[in-house]
């Protein structure tokens, strides 16, 4: 019997050390590290446990990380001028910019500004365009990830029926573009849909992409469906005491029902940074004119 919990933090860390191995062969062929930019603008900590987190897992996968903290009275100029740099050094693969962005800047023109071949987060319209009309881009780190998970436990997803909550452009469209690829039956649910519960107890695959803390509750789970949970919510709790994390399905109640669940913390989140990395090995090969075998995994 498989467990019940996928564990997305064991998947991910044998990927990683796959991605390792393939960013040795690459050095030994290009005579240098893939690399991956990533600007922080600001000081969110949420932000900087994940870029912390992303430094350490680039370095141990055998790559070069160059990190780049901002202040957060950064100019848009100033940050435009960054990422127009890292477009023309030859040294880096891959470049993040940390979203949210403060305020005062205009995220669109930013991502807009990042070459589209060294766009790891799949962000740019070009890579949204390449992944909705079938061209070789970059996938968003999350949704290839959830996918990933999703085909280890069901193999082929053709024909299943999936039902994805939430519409953003980071998440919820991209999951729906890639379980369409996939040949699943896609459904896009959001904050205005009729009577989501029924919509979600259709489904074979739940993916749940809202941002709002337990809200998939167990009784909306078909016995026997999959579920991913993108949710990351933090929970203040006491004084002196650490936030927890909760996804956006209601975990307990779920897992009675699921065949198959994703934890928080533990599930899609350590995903995201293996695709990552994956993604700015991809870069490297794609750059240097190497070959991959494989889809770099
Ligand atoms: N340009 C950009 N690209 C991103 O990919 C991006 C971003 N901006 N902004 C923020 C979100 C969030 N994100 C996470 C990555 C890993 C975990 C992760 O590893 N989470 C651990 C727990 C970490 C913890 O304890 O906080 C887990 O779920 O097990 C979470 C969240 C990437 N993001």
């Amino acid at each position: 019997m498989t467990e019940k919990r996928i564990d997305g933090k064991a998947f991910a860390a044998r990927l990683r050390e796959r991605i390792g191995e393939r960013a040795g062969e690459f050095a030994a062929k290009a005579g240098r590290q893939p690399g991956l930019a990533v600007v922080q603008v600001g000081e969110d900590p949420a932000s900087q446990v994940y870029v912390r987190n992303k430094h350490k897992a680039t370095v141990d996968a055998g790559m070069e990380s160059f990190e780049y903290k901002l202040p957060a009275d950064t100019s848009q100029d100033a940050l435009l001028d960054l990422v127009e740099q890292l477009n023309l050094d030859n040294a880096v693969d891959g470049i993040l910019v940390q979203l949210p962005l403060p305020n005062h800047l205009d995220e669109q023109s930013v991502i807009a500004a990042i070459a589209p071949d060294k766009d790891v987060d799949g962000f740019h319209v070009v890579n949204a365009g390449r992944l909705a009309t079938g061209g070789e881009g970059f996938v968003p780190c999350t949704p290839y990830g959830c996918i990933m998970l999703l085909k280890d436990r069901l193999g082929d997803l053709s024909g299943k029926d999936a039902v994805v909550i939430g519409r953003s452009n980071i998440v919820g469209k991209p999951m729906a573009q890639l379980l369409l690829n996939e040949n699943a039956t896609v459904t896009i649910a959001h904050s205005r849909t009729k009577d989501l519960p029924d919509v979600v107890r259709r489904a074979d695959i739940v993916v749940a992409a809202v941002g709002r803390a337990e809200m998939v509750k167990g009784d909306w789970v078909k016995p026997g469906a999959v579920v991913i949970d993108v949710g990351i919510n933090r929970i203040e709790r006491g004084e002196g005491q650490k936030a927890k994390l909760v996804g956006d399905v209601d975990y307990a109640g779920a897992e009675e029902r699921a065949a198959a669940i994703t934890p928080v913390p533990g599930g899609v989140g350590p995903m995201t940074i293996a695709v990552l990395l994956r993604n700015t090995l991809v870069a490297a090969h794609r750059r240097e004119g190497i070959t991959l075998a494989g889809d770099g995994l």
